[in-house]
C-alpha cells in the first residue's frame, strides 16, 4: 500500500527576535511516512517538538527544510511552499486536525457546529444531522444543549463538541493533538472507539497522547523525537 503522507528531511527552527535572535532548532532531518489505516504516535519528552511537528504538517508553520507530501484527490501534493488556496483545499477534504480546544463561533448552535464539516462538503443534510446527533450522544452531550451555542459550555463539553465535529467526516490524514486529555474514562473510551473507526475506514493518523492507555490502544508505530534519534520511526 502507498503512504498517504511522506515526510523527508523536515526541519523547523524558531528565531526569537526579541531575545537576542536566539535560534531554536526544534525539528531536524525528520523522515517518516504513514499508510492508510495506520497510526503513528509522536513520542518524546516535553519540548521535543511534537506539537510543532503537528502544526508544521498542518501548514501553520513554514519548515526551514524538507518536504511534506500528502495524497490529495489521487495525487501526491507537496505542501511545503504550496499556495494558500491549495493548502485550504487539502484541509477541506484530506487533512484533518483534532485539537483539545473548540474554536467557538458566537451564536452558532452546537448541532450546526458539529455538522459543518459535512455541510461544507455538500453531504446530505439529513444524514449529517443524524451522524452529528449520534456523535453528540456517544460523547455524552445532553440533547438539551444541542440547540445552544457552545460558547457557554464547560471546558470538557466544548472539548467533546470539538471531537464530535472532528470525527463528523472521513479524513484520509488525521492529526490528533491530545484528543483524550482531561476526559473521564467513559469519554476516553468513546474517543478511542472513534479513532479505531477512523482507522478502519482508512484514515492515516498521526497523534500526540500523554496518556499511556490511549497510546497503547491506538499505536501501530512510534516516531521517536528524542534529540539523539530524530531521524527515524521505530
Ligand atoms: N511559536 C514558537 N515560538 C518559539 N518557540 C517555540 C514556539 N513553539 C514552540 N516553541 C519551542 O519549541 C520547543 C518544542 O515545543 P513543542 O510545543 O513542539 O514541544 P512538545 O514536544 O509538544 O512539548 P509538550 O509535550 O510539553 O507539549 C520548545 O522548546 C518551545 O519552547
Amino acid at each position: 500500500m502507498n503512504p498517504v503522507i511522506e515526510v523527508h528531511g523536515l526541519g523547523k527552527a524558531f528565531t526569537l527576535h526579541q531575545q537576542h535572535g536566539v535560534v531554536l532548532n526544534v525539528l531536524q532531518g525528520l523522515n517518516f511516512s504513514v499508510q492508510p489505516g495506520e497510526c503513528l504516535i509522536l513520542h518524546g519528552r516535553s519540548g521535543a517538538g511534537k506539537s510543532t511537528l503537528l502544526r508544521t504538517l498542518y501548514g501553520n508553520y513554514l519548515p526551514a527544510a524538507g518536504s511534506i507530501r500528502i495524497q490529495h484527490e489521487g495525487q501526491m501534493i507537496e505542501m511545503v511552499g504550496a499556495e494558500p488556496r491549495q493548502t485550504l483545499a487539502v484541509r477541506r477534504s484530506t487533512l484533518g486536525y483534532v485539537s483539545q480546544f473548540l474554536r467557538v463561533i458566537p451564536r452558532v448552535k452546537c448541532l450546526d457546529v458539529v455538522m459543518e464539516p459535512a455541510l461544507s462538503r455538500s453531504l446530505d443534510p439529513a444524514q449529517a444531522e443524524r451522524r452529528a446527533q449520534d456523535l453528540l450522544q456517544r460523547l455524552g452531550i445532553p440533547d438539551s444543549l444541542w440547540s445552544l451555542a457552545p460558547g457557554t459550555f464547560s471546558g470538557g463539553e466544548q472539548q467533546r463538541v470539538n471531537i464530535a465535529r472532528s470525527f463528523m467526516v472521513h479524513w484520509p490524514v488525521l492529526l490528533l493533538d491530545e484528543p483524550t486529555a482531561s476526559l473521564d474514562d467513559a469519554n476516553r473510551s468513546v474517543v478511542i472507539e472513534l479513532i479505531a473507526e477512523a482507522r478502519a475506514a482508512g484514515s492515516a493518523l498521526i497523534a500526540i497522547s500523554h496518556d499511556a492507555a490511549t497510546r497503547d490502544a491506538i499505536a501501530d508505530r512510534y516516531l521517536d523525537m528524542s534529540p539523539k534519534e530524530l531521524d527515524h520511526a521505530c
